[in-house]
């Protein structure tokens, strides 16, 4: 009889600090600021005859390699509808708000495919990374994953990808 199980993942270092402000309009938008987020991964499949879904070792390695990168950063959105981005030769941001302009040096800023830097948006942009095309999960048996982010305790988006 087939069993299913779910493995959660959620290590003292899949964390990561980061700078950012939510965009509410056209015209409203929070100051700078920064969390120390978190991150959590749920992956459900089948129970093998060996007694395991599948190994989560280089799984837990990737989430903790996208938590390192996104360590010490300030991430802006690339696809808002109200924020406006240019690039120097060197990398660095100009970002265009409501009549603002915003700087940013290379080194600083990580811009992200999102069009708001929300937690709805980082688990997505996270576990889509985690997932790819779906190949390496189907291998590996995985029926479902979620991701989920925090941007601090008892605040959590959530994110899902099931195998058709
Ligand atoms: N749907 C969403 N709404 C908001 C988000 C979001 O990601 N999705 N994010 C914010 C801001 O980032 C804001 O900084 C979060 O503020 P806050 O809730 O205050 O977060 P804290 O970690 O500071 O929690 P405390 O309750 O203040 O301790 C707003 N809306």
């Amino acid at each position: 009889m087939p069993r299913t199980t779910t493995l959660e993942l959620h290590k003292e270092e899949m964390k990561f600090s980061a700078g950012h402000f939510t965009i509410f309009s056209a015209t409203h938008r929070e100051n700078l600021h920064g969390h120390n987020f978190t991150v959590f991964v749920a992956l459900t499949g089948e129970v093998t005859d060996n007694g395991m879904l599948s190994d989560y070792g280089p799984l837990k390695r990737t989430i903790i390699e996208r938590c390192h990168s996104w360590n010490e950063t300030f991430f802006l959105p690339d696809r808002s509808p109200h924020l406006k981005l240019e690039r120097n030769a060197k990398g660095d941001v100009l970002a265009h708000f409501n009549g603002e302009e915003l700087r940013f040096l290379a080194r600083d800023v990580t811009v992200l495919p999102v069009a708001n830097v929300t937690l709805e948006e980082l688990a997505r942009v996270f576990g889509e990374e985690l997932v790819g095309d779906g190949s390496a999960m189907r291998r590996d048996g995985v029926l479902k994953l979620v991701v989920k982010c925090a941007s601090g305790p008892g605040q959590w988006s959530s994110w899902e990808w099931e195998a058709a």
